[in-house]
C-alpha cells in the first residue's frame, strides 16, 4: 500500500517536473523569438536607410536636371530588393518627381508628414542634396513580411526543438522514475528480506503476522505461530566457523519451508530464531505441524563433510484461542518457546495460560531473592568432597541457599536460572565467593594449627559471571580481602558457558591459573565441549555429573570409564559427584577417580558443621 502511495507521489512528482521543463522552454522560446524579431527588424530599419541613402546619393544629378527616364531607371534596380514596397522621391516642394513601387503601394503625389509605419512596414526617409542646397526627399518603405516569414520558421523549427528535447527529458525522466521505482522496490525487498536464509526477516515477519491476524474473522480457522529456536547454533558458529552457520541457517530454513502449505510464511527472526505463521489452521494440525518442524531439526544437517545435530526448542501457540492480539500472541510465542528450552531443550512446548503464571512467579521470585540478598537471607552450606582411596576430607563445595520466610527452602536449582535471566547472579555469585573465601580462610586457620593440609573450597561460576569483563579482578580481590590463599580456591565453570565464547574462556582460564586458581569443569559430559577444547582449556578437575554416578555400578560404567581415563590421559583429577552409595564409592575407587562427592559421605551443611566434619578429621590429608 505504503509502495503504490510513493509511486503515485513519484509520477506526480515526475509530471509536475515535466510541465515545469517545458514551461522553461516555452519562455526560453519567447524570449529568443522576441530577441529575433526585434534584431530582425533593426536590421530591415538599418538596410532601409542605407538603401535610401544609396538613392539620394545617386538621384541627386536627375533631380537637378529634372531627368525623370534617368530617375525612372535608376529606382527600377530595385525591383530585385525582396522586401521593397515602394521608393519615392520627391522634389524640394514635396511632389513626387520619380517611384518605384509594387503594386498596390504606390507613393503619393505629395509628400506626406512622417508618421507611424505600423508593424507591417518600415519606412524611412532621406534627404537629397547637392553641396548646401536641399534638392528633395527620398522615403523609402520596406515590407516586414521577410521578417514574419522568417519568424514563423524559427517558430517552427524552436517548437520542432522544443517538442524533441521534451519527449527525450520525458523519456529521461521516465527511466529515471522507472530507475527509483526499481531501486526503492529492491531496497523494500532487502529491508524485509534476511539476507542469508533470503527468507522474510523480523521486520516483515510482524507485517505478516498482522496481515494473518487480520484475515482469520473471514477466513474462520485460527492462526497458529510457531516459535523455533535453534540450541546448538552458537556452539557450531564458535567451532565450525560462521560460514558453517551460515550454511545450517540456510538448511534449516529449507527444511522448514519445505512443511509448509502454500500461503503459510517462515520467517528468520533472530540469529538462530525462526517462525512460522500458519493460516488457517485446526489446532491439532498445528500441533502436528510443531511435532514434525521439532522431529525435522532433530536430524543430522551434513555441513561442510560433517554431520551437525543442530537440535531445536520449539514454542507453539495460537490465535485467537491463546492471545487476543498480535503483541499478545508473540508474547505467549515466547513464553511457550522460553518452556521448551528451560525444560531441556531439543522439544516442543505447547502455550498454556499457567506458562504465564509460572512466569510471573519468576518475577516475584526475582523480585525476593533480591530482597534477600539486601536482607541477609541467603546462606551457603558446604558439601565436602574426599579422597576416594583414603577418604580423607580434600575440599569442599559451596552451595547457596535461600531460607523464604514463608516457603522455606527454595532450592537453587529453581532460584539460579531467576537469578542468571536477571542478571542478579553477578551479585548473588560475588556474595557467594565472598562468604565461601572467608570460609576457607577459616579452615587454612584451622589446619595450620592442626598442622594438617586445609580443605580447598569449590565455588560455582555461572556464564553470566564469566561473562563480566572484571571478573578475574572480582575474585582477586575477594581472595586478598578474606586472606584466602589462591591455590585454596577452585572455580568450578560448566561445558557450556567456556562453549559460549572459546576465547574469552580461554584467556580467562590461563589468568586464572597464572594467578594460582584451581579450575574445575563441572557437569563434565552433559555438555557438548569436544576433545579438541578439553586440550585447550588450562583445568585441573573434571567433575562428573551425579546422572551419570546415580547409575553406577550397573549402568554409566562405559561412559565414567572412559572419563576417567580421559582425565588420566590429560593429567586431571576426577571428582565423582552424587556419591550415594558404598557400592559406587567402591567402584568408583577401583576405577580410579580420585575424589568423591555425594550424600554418602556428607550432604551440603553450614558452615559450624563442616568446621566440626574438619576438627573430627584430626589425621593428616593426601
Ligand atoms: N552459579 C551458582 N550455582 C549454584 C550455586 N549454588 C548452587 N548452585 C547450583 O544450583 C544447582 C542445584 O544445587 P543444589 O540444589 O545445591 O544441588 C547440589 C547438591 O546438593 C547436589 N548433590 C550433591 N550430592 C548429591 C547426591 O548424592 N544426591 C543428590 N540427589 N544430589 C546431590 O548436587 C548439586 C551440586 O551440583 P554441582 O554444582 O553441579 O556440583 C546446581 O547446579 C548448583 O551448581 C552458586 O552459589 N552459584
Amino acid at each position: 500500500m505504503k509502495n503504490k502511495e510513493a509511486l503515485q507521489l513519484t509520477s506526480i512528482l515526475g509530471a509536475g517536473q515535466m510541465l515545469a521543463a517545458s514551461a522553461a522552454v516555452v519562455v526560453a522560446c519567447c524570449i529568443l523569438l522576441v530577441y529575433q524579431l526585434l534584431a530582425q527588424r533593426q536590421a530591415l530599419v538599418t538596410e532601409s536607410h542605407v538603401q535610401a541613402a544609396i538613392v539620394a546619393d545617386n538621384i541627386s544629378a536627375s533631380l537637378m536636371f529634372r531627368d525623370r527616364d534617368a530617375a525612372a531607371d535608376m529606382l527600377r534596380a530595385f525591383r530585385s530588393a525582396p522586401n521593397l514596397l515602394q521608393v519615392a522621391v520627391y522634389d524640394a516642394n514635396g511632389a513626387l518627381f520619380s517611384e518605384y513601387s509594387v503594386e498596390g503601394h504606390a507613393a503619393p503625389q505629395h509628400l506626406a508628414p512622417a508618421g507611424d509605419a505600423g508593424f507591417n512596414e518600415v519606412r524611412v526617409t532621406s534627404d537629397i542634396g547637392y553641396k548646401d542646397a536641399r534638392l528633395g526627399k527620398v522615403v523609402l518603405v520596406n515590407s516586414t513580411h521577410g521578417i514574419r516569414d522568417t519568424m514563423v520558421r524559427y517558430v517552427g523549427l524552436m517548437l520542432a526543438a522544443a517538442v524533441g528535447a521534451l519527449f527525450v527529458a520525458r523519456q529521461l525522466v521516465r527511466k529515471t522514475r522507472d530507475r527509483v521505482a526499481q531501486a526503492e522496490r529492491e531496497l523494500d525487498n532487502l529491508a524485509h528480506t534476511d539476507l542469508v536464509t533470503g527468507l522474510p526477516n523480523r521486520r516483515a515477519y510482524y507485517r505478516i503476522l498482522e496481515q494473518k491476524l487480520a484475515e482469520q474473522p473471514t477466513s474462520g480457522g485460527s492462526a497458529a505461530l510457531l516459535l523455533v529456536d535453534l540450541d546448538n547454533f552458537k556452539v557450531v558458529n564458535d567451532t565450525a566457523g560462521h560460514h558453517a552457520g551460515d550454511e545450517l541457517l540456510r538448511k534449516v530454513a529449507a527444511e522448514l519451508s519445505a512443511l509448509l502449505r502454500p500461503g503459510d510464511v517462515v520467517a528468520r527472526i533472530g540469529g538462530d530464531e525462526f517462525a512460522l505463521v500458519v493460516s488457517p489452521v485446526r489446532r491439532d494440525l498445528a500441533h502436528a505441524l510443531a511435532v514434525r518442524a521439532t522431529e525435522a531439526l532433530r536430524k543430522p544437517f551434513n555441513i561442510e563433510g560433517s554431520d551437525i545435530f543442530a537440535t531445536a526448542s520449539v514454542g507453539l501457540c495460537l490465535y485467537p484461542d491463546d492471545a487476543a492480539t498480535r503483541e499478545e500472541l508473540v508474547t505467549a510465542g515466547d513464553t511457550a518457546l522460553y518452556h521448551a528450552k528451560k525444560t531441556g531443550r531439543n522439544r516442543l512446548a505447547e502455550y498454556v495460560p499457567e506458562m504465564t503464571l509460572r512466569t510471573q512467579r519468576r518475577i516475584r521470585l526475582e523480585r525476593e531473592l533480591r530482597r534477600a540478598l539486601e536482607a541477609g537471607g541467603l546462606e551457603v552450606h558446604y558439601q565436602p568432597q574426599f579422597d576416594c582411596g583414603t577418604e580423607q576430607l580434600v575440599g569442599a563445595e559451596a552451595l547457596m541457599r535461600w531460607r523464604h520466610p514463608e516457603q522455606g527452602f527454595i532450592s537453587p536449582a529453581e532460584f539460579i536460572p531467576v537469578a542468571e535471566d536477571s542478571g542478579l547472579i553477578v551479585a548473588l555469585g560475588e556474595w557467594v565467593l565472598l562468604q565461601a573465601c572467608a570460609e576457607g580462610a577459616r579452615w587454612v586457620h584451622m589446619a595450620e594449627q592442626a598442622g594438617t593440609p586445609p580443605p580447598s573450597i569449590a565455588v560455582n561460576v555461572s556464564a553470566r559471571q564469566l561473562r563480566e569483563k572484571g571478573f578475574l579482578d572480582v575474585v582477586m580481590r575477594t581472595l586478598a580481602a578474606t586472606g584466602l590463599p589462591a591455590t585454596q580456591l577452585e572455580l568450578e565453570l560448566t561445558e557450556s558457558m567456556l562453549m559460549e565464547d572459546v576465547e574469552s574462556a580461554v584467556q580467562f582460564m590461563r589468568d586464572a591459573r597464572n594467578n594460582g586458581i584451581r579450575l574445575s569443569i563441572d557437569d563434565f559430559g552433559t555438555g557438548y565441549s569436544s576433545l579438541a577444547y578439553l586440550q585447550r582449556f588450562p583445568i585441573n578437575q573434571l567433575k562428573i555429573n551425579r546422572s551419570f554416578t546415580c547409575s553406577l555400578p550397573n549402568d554409566g560404567t562405559t561412559i565414567v570409564s572412559a572419563v576417567i581415563s580421559l582425565a588420566r590421559d590429560f593429567q586431571l583429577a576426577v571428582v565423582a559427584e552424587g556419591v550415594e552409595s558404598r557400592e559406587q564409592l567402591e567402584w568408583l575407587r577401583r576405577a580410579g577417580c580420585t575424589y568423591a562427592q555425594g550424600y554418602l559421605l556428607g550432604k551440603p551443611m553450614p558452615a559450624e558443621a563442616l568446621r566440626q566434619l574438619i576438627e573430627a578429621q584430626r589425621q593428616p590429608v593426601h
